[in-house]
């Protein structure tokens, strides 16, 4: 039988609006009682359940009430009517420094929280290599949380909370924050807690999240519950109202909400030095990203389309000069890639090149690059296969190839020897972030056997002029004929 962790009943949370400040000393000192306020309902009327094991989303427009409700659900807020009931011990990822004092350091805090969970000093003792691992913020944790950044704080939050196993994990768009190596671990966690069957309440304006993690939606919209359902459903329902809202929105949703946040790393960037405090609806990023395509479009412009029969993806003999450097260090690293195999080959050197043979992780949509690898050989190995795969930051496969799927069978190497292994091709994926895994493998007595993989080693930011639906693009042609009716 389904067990309810979160029961809320009837909740409405009523603020009053003053017009003037000095309204509200009138009011309060009036003898007949006169009201001087506007009452504003946050959230109206509003019943739902979570049940254990399932992973609920919240989703809807800036000031719809998403917050307010997870502040009501771990009692930050009191509601003006109705009630929440939560059975468990219940982690929530809220808006920054909550759940934090901001005069203590980050150790101290990690006690603290420790503590109010009901977990003792030696107990937390052994899980604190492991949280300050994860936060991998270094010596900050030894700072007042109220230095931190958004980011610092995420990392130290989201550790500590993944360290208590919480039955409810409560995440307020906290994800966001945090660069592409961070939130790729992070989503691996979240894979990791839905699997052992933690109960997951999230608000994100990333609807793929929503379909990636949720079971079911619940949409808000001015502070009422307008829907609740299967993800897809609720999707496209709030794709409608913002279509109601916002002209642009729609548009916007369409072609960039299911590839993660569709922003820019300058966007996400200029997110992160405001704070990254600030919550963004869709309609608002619309907006953002009609200004932000003008700042792309010169990067971008040179990108015309090329036919797609792969021969302007050739790697230059510039190119070929390059990949005896050594190219890693040019590259940004992934700190949390898993790094795995049986050590008879390493991929020992690699990198990611542009159009113009420049070793670069920035990729303009629509150009051809280059992958290449290094790999040694420490044994005698029958048949290796060389690969690299692309995947969203929440951990998708969206492409990749291998030297085995394209035909290129490399003969029996031994010890000492050495190839370089180059995969060119046209970035087709629409802009964004993404993580780029390679590997050396093979076959051994029929089975698949790693010889050297490294899962999200370094990442990809794709720029872009022009979005369509979906993770990449077809590149459709479009045909035109007047029709007279
Ligand atoms: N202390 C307050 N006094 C008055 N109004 C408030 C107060 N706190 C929140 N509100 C209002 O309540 C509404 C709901 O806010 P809430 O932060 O829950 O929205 P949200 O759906 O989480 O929005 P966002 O997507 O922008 O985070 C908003 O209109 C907000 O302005």
């Amino acid at each position: 039988m389904n067990e309810e962790l979160i029961s809320v009943k009837n909740v409405s949370k009523v603020y009053r609006l003053y017009d003037r400040p000095i309204d509200r000393l009138l009011e309060s000192i009036s003898i007949r009682k006169k009201s001087y306020h506007k009452d504003f309902f946050a959230l109206q009327n509003i019943s739902f359940s979570v049940n254990k094991g399932e992973a609920v989303g919240i989703i809807g427009t800036n000031g719809s009430g998403k917050s307010t409700m997870l502040k009501i659900i771990t009692g930050v807020l009191s509601p003006t009517s109705g009630s929440v009931e939560t059975k468990g011990t219940v982690c929530a990822l809220l808006e920054l420094g909550a759940g934090f004092n901001q005069d203590y350091t980050g150790i101290e805090n990690i006690y603290m929280n420790g503590t109010m969970m009901g977990i003792s000093k030696e107990e937390m003792d052994k899980k604190l290599p492991d949280i300050l691992d994860f936060a991998d913020i270094g010596d900050f944790v030894h700072q007042p949380v109220k230095s931190y950044s958004s980011g610092m704080f995420v990392r130290l939050a989201f550790a500590l909370y993944i360290s208590i196993d919480p039955e409810i994990l409560i995440v307020d768009e906290a994800l966001s924050v945090g660069d592409v190596f961070f939130q790729a671990k992070c989503y691996h966690r979240m894979d990791e807690l839905k699997k052992k069957g933690t109960t997951i309440l999230m608000v994100t304006h990333d609807l793929g999240s929503v379909m990636k993690y949720c079971d079911r939606v619940i949409l808000f919209n001015k502070g009422e519950k307008v829907g609740e359902g299967l993800p897809g459903q609720m999707v496209d329902q709030y794709k409608k109202i913002l279509a109601g809202k916002n002209p642009v929105a729609e548009k916007f949703v369409d072609e960039q909400d299911f590839l993660g946040e569709g922003s820019t790393a300058e966007e996400k960037r200029e997110g992160e030095n405001r704070g990254g405090t600030e919550k963004k609806g869709v309609a608002d990023l619309a907006l953002e990203e009609e200004r932000s395509a003008d700042k792309i479009v010169s990067a971008a412009k040179d990108s015309t389309k090329q036919p797609s029969d792969g021969k302007l993806c050739t790697p230059s003999t510039q190119d070929k000069e390059k990949a005896l450097r050594l190219m890693k260090d040019e590259m940004s690293i992934n700190p949390s890639a898993q790094l795995y195999g049986n050590g008879k080959a390493e991929i020992i050197d690699f990198g990611i090149f542009d159009k113009d043979g420049k070793l670069s992780n920035i990729l303009i949509k629509g150009e051809c690059f280059t992958i290449r690898e290094r790999i040694h050989f420490y044994d005698e190995i029958a048949a290796p296969i060389f690969t690299f795969t692309i995947k969203d930051k929440r951990g998708m496969d969206l492409s990749g190839t291998n030297t085995l799927f394209e035909g290129e069978n490399i003969p029996a190497v031994k010890a000492g020897d050495e190839y370089i292994c180059s995969f060119s091709q046209k970035m087709n994926l629409q802009g964004g972030e993404y993580l780029l895994s390679i590997s050396c493998t093979g076959f051994e007595g029929g089975e698949h056997t790693v010889y050297d993989r490294k899962y999200d080693i370094t990442s990809i930011t794709v720029l872009s002029n022009k979005n369509t639906v979906g993770i990449y693009d077809m590149e459709s042609e479009v045909a035109l004929e007047r029709h007279e009716a």
